[in-house]
């Protein structure tokens, strides 16, 4: 067995079929696939060395060798899901017994995470594929009975993974007991050939993510023994008993798991994104800015800052935040593991309105740099087109972004009616008790004094949406259809909320560490930290303008605080995307490596089309030649 080292960077972008000959862009949907495939086996070997190394907890976050195959793979690694949920979701919901057992293979097996269906991806409770407990046989019979139950998405599923854990309706003794979790093996592990009585397939060609093998995968009385539902949480005894889970949202703990992750993988995304188009706007000389002087670097014009350096920021601040909601969810899960529940809810609230505001801020941002750098953003040599379609898929996945503010709104809901009757709330909505007491305080126009301002426009709409739920219950709508009137004020307050805590969070989390800083260090990360408090203020202006007592005067002051900002950072500018430290290979872009040599790098991956092969393309004789000839005058 080939054993190796734990990796390195320079050790795996060193390994030679690691590398591509042709651009992927140039191959078809099953050659990506294959490629991926070849690159993605040598990267799991690796991993799966690297990861006996680190035995699996349930809330460990995850090694950065995740980031080395961003480079490698250039796209989507299939097994991602592996490593994401599968094997997070057994050791978050199988008992320490089952996990030897399932994972006695150790890397052995690829398996996925299979919750969606063709019918059904938000509302788990409507999902149709079902497990039906045999009593004489000891097992349970897993069916999809409609099409629409088919599992639909999974990435891996289509082609890649031999295991998977399902989510299918429990039913025992003729009684359906809601979502479960299974381990169900779905592929001969010599012959990779379906098992009978499944069907399965990969989805179709996708907007990007086309490398995942999305996959569908459909039931016909499938039988697994019954030991292989995950039963941390729940049991079904031998003979036919139901243990109910002490909480019966903990099934759906693997979600938050990956919803806790993507702040730090959007920083990830956003700070390749930035590296690029930074780099770039420093080597694109284009105009003048004094008509007597030479053309200018583009990063010269103060718009163009405006639109990058906003990227810059944001990518540290989901850095700081994603450590502070990663250390939030080992925490809760230890309170879990100690059996306690009582900050499940705030955990679930945090992380739907954070997953959601991070992956939305991702996709708009890095569309952002890749206009910013004209025609050439558009080339997927640039690797922008890639990153766009990579982070906004996950403004879909692991929930849907309206539906978890929804459920960050159902959170602040039931907080602001405690806050009234006067309880006690957890540090991360105290505020809004304080509502009353503050609303009218003095406006002070500093990163704190625009934090408290944010925190006040979180708790104004959040009043302002239960009164309106209010109003709707007394003209005699049930609460149920007085929410759904009242989603697009209710969407407002979780994403207020969100953006409160990401200011928040982020400001103080470096005026913590400033003092450990060298002060050039701390200078440039309060100035990023001001800089995005101070964007979004200029962004929220209404909101704060309806719910503080900031004045046009503060806004104007708050505007010029603003572009000095962007004056500070832009010597700075360079140097603070070089500090992401993304390697050329990793990076994937003819526009952002580290030399600058944009237009040579651009040529060459330019003379790598298939179309220049050839000086004349065989379609010319074929179809054009004919056609010209016949209406030459
Ligand atoms: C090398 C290592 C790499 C690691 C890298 C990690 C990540 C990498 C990045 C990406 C991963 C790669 C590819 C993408 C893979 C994608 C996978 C998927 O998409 S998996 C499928 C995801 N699907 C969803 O998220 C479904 C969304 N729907 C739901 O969560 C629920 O259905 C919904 C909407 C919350 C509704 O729940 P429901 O029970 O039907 O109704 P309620 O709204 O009434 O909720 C009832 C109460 O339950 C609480 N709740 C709900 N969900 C949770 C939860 N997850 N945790 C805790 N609590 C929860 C809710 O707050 C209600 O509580 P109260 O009644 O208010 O007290
Ligand atoms: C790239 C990619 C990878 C994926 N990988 C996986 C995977 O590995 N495993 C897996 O199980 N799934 C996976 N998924 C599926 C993903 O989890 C679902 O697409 C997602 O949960 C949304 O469900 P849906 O697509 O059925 O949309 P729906 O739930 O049908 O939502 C459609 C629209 O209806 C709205 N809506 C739905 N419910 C409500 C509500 N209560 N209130 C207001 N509006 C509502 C939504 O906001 C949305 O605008 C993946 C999806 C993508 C795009």
């Amino acid at each position: 067995m080939k054993c190796y080292p734990v990796p390195r960077e320079n050790l795996v972008l060193s390994i030679d079929n690691l590398k591509d000959d042709i651009p992927e862009e140039y191959l078809s949907h099953k050659e990506c696939y294959e490629n991926v495939i070849r690159k993605g086996s040598v990267l799991y070997d690796i991993f799966s060395e690297l990861s006996k190394d680190r035995k699996h907890k349930a809330h460990q976050a995850p090694s950065n060798a995740y980031r080395i195959s961003d480079g490698i793979m250039q796209n989507v690694n299939p097994f991602l899901l592996h490593f994401a949920l599968f094997v997070p979701a057994i050791t978050n919901q199988a008992t320490p017994e089952q996990q030897a057992e399932f994972l006695k293979h150790g890397f052995g097996i690829i398996g996925t995470y299979a919750q969606t269906e063709l019918g059904h991806g938000t509302f788990l409770r409507g999902l149709e594929t079902t497990a039906t407990l045999d009593l004489e046989t000891d097992e349970f019979v897993l069916n999809s009975p409609t099409l629409t139950s088919y599992k639909w998405w999974p990435g891996g599923l289509g082609h890649t993974a031999n295991h998977c854990v399902v989510m299918a309706q429990l039913y025992v003794k003729g009684k359906c007991h809601g979502p479960h979790l299974f381990f169900v093996q779905i592929r001969d592990i010599e012959t990779h050939e379906p098992l009978p009585g499944l069907k399965l397939g990969e989805i179709g060609a996708k907007m990007g993510f086309n490398t995942a093998d999305n996959g569908f995968l459909g039931f016909h009385n499938f039988r697994i023994p019954r030991n292989n539902m995950l039963m941390k949480n729940s049991q079904v005894l031998k003979d036919g008993t139901y243990v109910e889970s002490k909480n019966e949202k903990l099934t759906y703990g693997s979600m938050v798991f990956v919803r806790v992750y993507l702040l730090s993988d959007m920083a990830y995304m956003l700070a390749r994104a930035a590296t690029i188009s930074v780099r770039y706007s420093a080597v694109r000389h284009q105009s003048h800015i004094k008509p007597d002087e030479p053309e200018v670097q583009i990063l010269d014009f103060v718009i163009q800052q405006h639109k990058l350096f906003i990227s810059i920021a944001t990518s540290h601040a989901f850095k700081i935040c994603g450590l502070w909601l990663w250390q939030t969810y080992s925490k809760v899960m230890e309170d879990i593991g100690k059996g306690s529940m009582d900050r499940l809810p705030e955990l679930h609230a945090l992380s739907c309105c954070l997953k959601t505001t991070s992956t939305r801020d991702a996709g708009w941002l890095i569309e952002q740099c890749r206009l910013a750098c004209g025609g050439h953003g558009y080339l997927m040599s640039s690797n922008l087109p890639s990153l766009y379609t990579t982070a906004t898929a996950a403004i879909t996945y692991e929930g849907e972004s309206t539906v978890l503010l929804l459920q960050t709104a159902r959170y602040l809901i039931k907080s602001w009616k405690r806050a009234m009757e006067g309880e006690s709330l957890p540090a991360t909505v105290s505020f809004l008790s304080e509502y009353f007491n503050k609303r009218y305080n003095k406006w002070e126009n500093t990163p704190k004094g625009i934090v408290d301002g944010l925190k006040l426009v979180v708790a104004g709409v959040t009043k302002m949406c239960a009164e309106s739920i209010q109003k709707h219950v007394s003209r005699g709508q049930q609460y149920e259809e007085a929410w759904n009137s009242s989603s697009v004020q209710l969407i407002k307050a979780s994403e207020a909320y969100s953006r409160a805590l990401l200011c928040e969070v982020f400001w103080f989390e470096v005026d913590k560490v400033s003092s450990t800083l060298s002060n050039n260090l701390a200078v440039v990360l309060k100035q990023l930290a001001e800089l995005y408090i101070t964007y979004w203020a200029l962004e929220k202006r209404g909101d704060l303008l309806v719910y503080t007592t900031i004045s046009k005067d503060d806004l104007d002051k708050l505007q010029e605080r603003y572009e000095e900002l962007l004056a500070l950072i832009r010597p700075n500018a360079v140097g603070l995307v070089d500090s992401f430290d993304i390697r050329d290979e990793i990076l994937c872009s003819t526009l952002g490596a580290y030399d600058g040599r944009v237009y040579e790098r651009m040529m060459e991956h330019a003379l790598k089309s298939p179309l220049n092969a050839e000086t004349v393309n065989q379609s010319f004789h074929k179809y054009m030649k004919p056609v010209i000839l016949k209406h030459k005058i």
